[in-house]
C-alpha cells in the first residue's frame, strides 16, 4: 500500500484525506503548525508540530508529503523549507486528459476536469468541479476553486487564486499571485497581483502581496 504524509490538518486537509482513502494511500503522520488548534475528523492520530519554527528536527526523509495547506502563500513558503519527496492526490473521478501533465504536491478533487494538452504546475489545488480546459498552462501553487471554468489556452500565473464559480474566456493570461474573486468573468489579460472581481472582471487593487 502507498504511503503519505500531509503537512496541514485543516478542512482543507480532511478533502485529501478523503481522496488519499478513496486511492487506497496510508497516510503515515499528520503535521500542522499549530497542531493544538487543528482538527482532524478521520482518526485519533497526534498532530505533530510543524517545521516553520524549527526546520531541522522535521523528518525530511520517509514517505513522500502532501501539503494540506489552502492558502498559496503559505503552501508555497512550506514546500520552499521542506526537503522531502512530494506526492500528489487525485480523486477517482477526476477526468485528466491522458496528455495532460500534472506536477508532484497538486491534488485534484472530485469531479474536476482537465484536458488535453494542459500543464498543470506544482503544489496547485484544481478543487472540486473545476473545469479546466485544453491547452492551460496553471503555474505552481495556484488555487481554481469549486466549479471555476477556464476555457482553451488559458494561463494561470504561479500562486494566483481563481475564486468559486469564476469563469475565465479563451486565450485570457493571468499573471502570478493574482485572485479572481468568486463569480468573475475574466475577459481581459490580467497583470501580476491583480486582485479582479465582477461581470466583467475590473481590478479593485494592485500589489504583491509578499511586500505588503
Ligand atoms: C472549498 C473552498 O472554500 S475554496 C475557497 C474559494 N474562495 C473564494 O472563491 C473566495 C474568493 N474571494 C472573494 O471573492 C473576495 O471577495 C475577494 C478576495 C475578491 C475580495 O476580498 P477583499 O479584498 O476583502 O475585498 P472587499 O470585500 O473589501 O470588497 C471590495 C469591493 O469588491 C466587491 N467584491 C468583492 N468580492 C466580489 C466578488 N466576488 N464579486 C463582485 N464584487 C466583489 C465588494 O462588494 C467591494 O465593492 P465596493 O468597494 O463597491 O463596496
Amino acid at each position: 500500500m502507498k504511503r503519505i504524509r500531509i503537512y496541514g490538518a485543516g478542512g482543507h486537509s480532511q478533502v485529501i484525506r478523503k481522496v488519499l482513502e478513496l486511492s487506497n494511500i496510508l497516510v503515515t503522520d499528520t503535521f500542522d503548525d499549530k497542531p493544538e488548534t487543528a482538527h482532524n475528523a478521520y482518526d485519533n492520530s497526534t498532530i505533530e508540530g510543524g517545521v516553520r519554527n524549527d526546520m531541522d528536527s522535521f523528518p525530511h526523509d520517509g514517505d513522500p508529503v502532501i501539503i494540506a495547506v489552502g492558502n498559496n502563500f503559505q503552501r508555497a513558503e512550506i514546500a520552499q523549507f521542506l526537503k522531502s519527496d512530494f506526492e500528489k492526490a487525485i480523486h477517482p473521478s477526476a477526468i485528466i486528459a491522458e496528455n495532460a501533465e500534472v506536477g508532484v504536491g497538486t491534488v485534484v478533487f472530485a469531479g474536476a476536469i482537465i484536458q488535453p494538452n494542459t500543464k498543470v504546475g506544482e503544489h496547485v489545488i484544481i478543487n472540486t468541479a473545476a473545469s479546466i480546459d485544453h491547452d492551460n498552462i496553471i503555474g505552481d501553487y495556484a488555487h481554481i476553486s469549486p466549479k471555476a471554468a477556464l476555457c482553451g489556452h488559458v494561463e494561470v500565473g504561479e500562486g494566483s487564486h481563481v475564486g468559486v464559480g469564476a469563469v475565465v474566456i479563451p486565450k485570457i493570461k493571468i499573471g502570478k499571485w493574482c485572485t479572481i474573486g468568486a463569480g468573475t468573468v475574466v475577459i481581459r489579460d490580467i497583470p501580476d497581483y491583480a486582485t479582479v472581481v465582477g461581470n466583467p472582471g475590473r481590478i479593485i487593487k494592485i500589489g504583491n502581496p509578499f511586500h505588503l
